[in-house]
């Protein structure tokens, strides 16, 4: 079994400490991908992601069977600022949907032939307001994070983790404004869809939340604690938990990144493990994943969270891996290779 991280420190020391990719099998599928029935580079990113697929799981040709999609909820004291569109009840609300199966993750988890389990923190305890304290103490992150990373099933060969929390592109927002600088006004967006007003309210708010946490000395983690969640720290511990596991992870959208982001602050490499499933109609989450270096593998104007846009992406993967994994070779179907 996978030890739990003791500590914050703990965590930070896991984080480095993680494996990479398996080397002789990523050679075996790039010696694979080289033979098979198309014109090279023909399939695109498909064969880049079947690769890197391969390396994580060690094994050069591949199958996805067990995909997981776990969503996290949970509530933010920031929303007393009137920085959402919609109330805060929605969170709990949407968690009995989930659970009831008729959210749109159901549908697309079911669509990816994906297990998909909820985990709703503490929602009657809303994390603090970031704007007059930090949203959690680090022993309120370690249990969120502790949470994430047991979830995360040892037997699951890919993984999407995604959101419900009402408030959280405004944790997200700070959390990636302290992690990359810039102005308050680069990282907020309409998330559910506050007016002009509330747009500038909620930027008012990311600037007074920064500029009360984010300090020389304070990492990814600390910046995790001050101004995030308990769902995007969960989301942090379950990414990282899949790092140990070797288990590849598909990234959801502003939010999801920006836990995700948590991580790379703390230890560079830390997403290698990582694709981006999709590009979110948020605002900044272009800009976000600018910074991690990462391309996301759809754009279709999602800005939803929930895992939906990452989930929709498990099929581009899987796509991936059946291709390499079940196509010919040249000399296996007497195909004159150029
Ligand atoms: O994933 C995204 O990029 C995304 C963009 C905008 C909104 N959301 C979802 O909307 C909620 C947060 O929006 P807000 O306006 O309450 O901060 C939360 O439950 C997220 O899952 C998610
Ligand atoms: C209805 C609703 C569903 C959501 N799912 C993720 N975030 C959400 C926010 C709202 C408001």
């Amino acid at each position: 079994m996978l030890a739990d991280p003791q500590s914050l420190e703990d965590f930070r020391q896991l984080l480095k400490a993680a494996p990479g990719p398996d080397g002789v099998a990523l050679q075996g599928a790039r010696d694979r991908n080289g033979q098979l029935t198309k014109p090279p580079g023909a399939l695109g990113r498909l064969e880049d992601l079947a690769i890197w697929y391969a390396g994580w799981r060690g094994d050069p040709r591949p199958r996805i069977e067990a995909p997981q999609v776990i969503v996290f909820a949970g509530n933010h004291g920031v929303t007393a600022q009137g920085v959402s569109a919609f109330p805060a009840e929605v969170t709990v609300q949407m968690v009995a949907n989930f659970k009831a199966g008729g959210a749109a993750i159901n549908q697309l988890a079911r669509v990816a032939g994906a297990r998909m389990d909820v985990h709703a923190l503490e929602l009657d305890r809303p994390v603090a307001d970031f704007t007059q304290g930090p949203a959690m103490s680090e022993a309120e992150a370690l249990g969120a994070i502790r949470v994430g990373w047991q979830a995360v099933d040892p037997k699951a060969d890919l993984l999407v983790v995604g959101e419900m929390g009402i408030g959280n592109t405004t944790s997200a927002a700070a959390i990636a404004h302290a992690l990359y600088g810039g102005e308050a006004s680069d990282w907020v967006g309409r998330g559910t869809g506050v007016d002009d007003a509330g747009l500038v309210n909620k930027t008012r708010v990311v600037a007074e939340g920064v500029a009360r946490h984010a300090r020389d000395g304070v990492d990814g983690i600390g910046i995790l604690a001050r101004l995030g969640g308990r769902e995007i720290a969960a989301m942090a511990g379950a990414i990282a938990a899949a790092r140990m596991l070797r288990i590849p992870v598909i990234l959801d959208g502003f939010i999801c990144t920006a836990a995700a982001a948590c991580l790379e602050a703390t230890h560079a490499g830390a997403l290698d493990h990582t694709v981006a499933g999709h590009l979110s109609a948020e605002g900044a989450h272009v800009r976000l994943l600018e910074k991690l270096g990462k391309a996301p593998l759809l754009s279709l104007g999602l800005r939803l969270g929930e895992g939906s846009g990452a989930a929709l992406a498990i099929n581009v993967v899987k796509a991936a891996t059946a291709c390499h994994s079940g196509m010919a070779t040249f000399a296996e179907a007497g195909v004159a290779d150029g």
